[in-house]
């Protein structure tokens, strides 16, 4: 008999028993059956991380493929004050749009077009993929542009029951996190409102009250670059958001901080830009960090048009200005030039790391189908023609975009395969794991059992007696 004595103990190795166990289950060999689910579980995660590896890759190409930057076009319903009697000057198609204005027709191009009749849902489907993203280390940008009143808040926050992109994509960060075995995330949210060239933290502890000829000095966070090339709001609030309820209280305070801060007038929401920052921490052997930028962007109406004059007149000045100034950026980064101008503005200075090299844009530009508005749809267009020109299909011949739309199309079906093994995977994981875990801990009774409390060698019994001792001194671990 090959017993150890240690400590006036004598040992027995646990891998020699053969045994009943109180559920009639025969275990052999417990201590080989934990490191065969070790070795599995290993093999398991090495997969994973292969999988994982091209599962990103493909999602890469796939993004760069359809455009680092794309711009979808979102068409809001008639509503009632919209003159209702005249047809409407838009028509749509899956990526154009026509806008007659002056008995001309100008045709314009995105990546995507929702109608009228699209819902939040759809509008998220679009959405996801760069989530994913997101979630893969690289930094994104969400942003909603149009006319005031154009459905902007509404893609973004939604209504209740029918929730925009902001909420369902935290819902969809915290899904996946929960999914992903191979790391764990952890969230933070940040919230910030850009007044007047001015930045106010929605989060913060205090909440000023916005009023214009105060914000220099109490809302006027500074924006700092780090050596490493990232940007920072100094002093910007960043809450931990351990889950989705946290994440969605929080979301909901920055909102009400929006909507309370201002003094007099009920819309000038509209004349800000309204900015949630989701930080995303991936802790593997090096901690990665990425951020989700969801923005409400102001409205973008022309001047002219409003007859502003004062302070809506500077309120608009300022948010035409940041505006073309991050169309300037879009357009720098479009054509690959050298210098991007991100100074001009302090909106295109904090977005100045997830709009360049390796982030991933999606801009919906929101045009009303009215009559009444068709100037600005024009110009909204407009914006959006900018925005995509150089990438866009137009002029690209016949054969090669269908090369291109074969190639997205195998992506897209390499990445959803990739998504469900690494599904079926990590269920597999999970269930190696729980068995690990019952294992170890049945081990650990018996070891338990086996010891003599008292420090009496009970155990020589067991070599002795065998099965039926290891089975009485289960029970009796079953029993205490
Ligand atoms: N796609 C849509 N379906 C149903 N209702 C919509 C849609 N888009 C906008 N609306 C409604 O139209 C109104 C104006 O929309 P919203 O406030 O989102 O516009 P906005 O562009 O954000 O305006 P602002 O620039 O003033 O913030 C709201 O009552 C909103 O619920």
């Amino acid at each position: 008999m090959e017993n150890e004595a240690m400590g006036g103990h004598v040992m027995v190795p646990v891998e020699r028993l053969s045994l009943e166990l109180p559920n009639g289950e025969i275990v052999v060999g417990y201590d080989k059956d934990v490191s065969a689910l070790q070795e599995e579980i290993s093999a398991l995660r090495s997969r994973q991380r292969h999988l994982d590896r091209r599962r990103r890759e493909a999602l890469d190409k796939l993004i760069d493929l359809k455009g680092s930057i794309r711009v979808f076009c979102r068409v809001r319903p008639l509503v009632q004050t919209n003159n209702l009697k005249t047809k409407s000057p838009v028509t749509v198609e899956q990526e154009k749009i026509a806008v007659k204005s002056v008995g001309i027709k100008k045709e314009f191009s995105v990546d995507r077009v929702f109608d009228q009749e699209s819902t939040q849902e759809d509008v998220f489907q679009e959405v996801k993929p760069i989530l994913r993203s997101a979630l893969d280390g690289h930094n994104v940008c969400i942003l909603a542009y149009g006319q005031t009143g154009t459905g902007k808040t509404y893609t973004m926050e939604g209504t209740d029951g029918k929730l925009g992109i902001v909420p369902r994509a935290i819902q969809e960060l915290f899904s996946l996190a929960s999914e992903d075995s191979s790391s764990p995330y952890s969230f933070s949210i940040s919230m910030l409102e850009v007044y007047l060239g001015s930045l106010r933290d929605l989060l913060a502890q205090r909440q000023p009250l916005f009023r214009p000829m105060e914000c220099s000095t109490s809302c006027n966070l500074s924006i700092l670059a780090t050596k490493s090339g990232a940007v920072e709001v100094e002093g910007l609030t960043d809450v931990s958001i351990p889950d989705l309820k946290k994440a969605n209280q929080w979301y909901c305070r920055g909102r009400r901080a929006r909507s309370t801060s201002w003094t007099n007038v009920n819309d000038a929401s509209s004349r800000s830009h309204c900015l949630t920052r989701i930080t995303i921490r991936r802790h593997g052997a090096t901690e990665e960090v990425s951020k989700l930028w969801l923005i409400d962007l102001g409205g973008s109406e022309r001047l002219l048009k409003t007859g502003a004059s004062g302070l809506t007149m500077d309120e608009g000045k300022a948010i035409n200005l940041s505006l073309s100034a991050l169309g300037d950026v879009i357009a720098a980064l479009r054509r690959k030039r050298s210098h991007v101008p991100y100074r001009n503005s302090k909106l295109t200075q904090i977005l100045s790391d997830s709009l360049g090299d390796g982030s991933k844009v999606l801009m919906v530009v929101h045009i009303s189908p009215s009559e009444d508005d068709v100037g600005e749809t024009v110009c909204s267009l407009s914006f959006a023609k900018r925005a995509r020109s150089i990438e866009s299909n137009r002029g690209i011949p016949e054969d090669l975009k269908m090369l291109k739309q074969k190639r997205i199309a195998e992506l897209d079906k390499e990445v959803s395969n990739a998504d469900e093994e690494l599904k079926y995977l990590n269920e597999q994981i999970r269930r190696a794991e729980i068995s690990l875990e019952e294992k170890k801990k049945l081990n650990s009774s018996i070891y338990q059992a086996l010891s003599d409390e008292k420090g009496s060698p009970r155990s020589t019994l067991v070599c002795a007696a065998g099965k039926d001792i290891v089975r009485e001194a289960i029970l009796s671990v079953n029993r205490g």
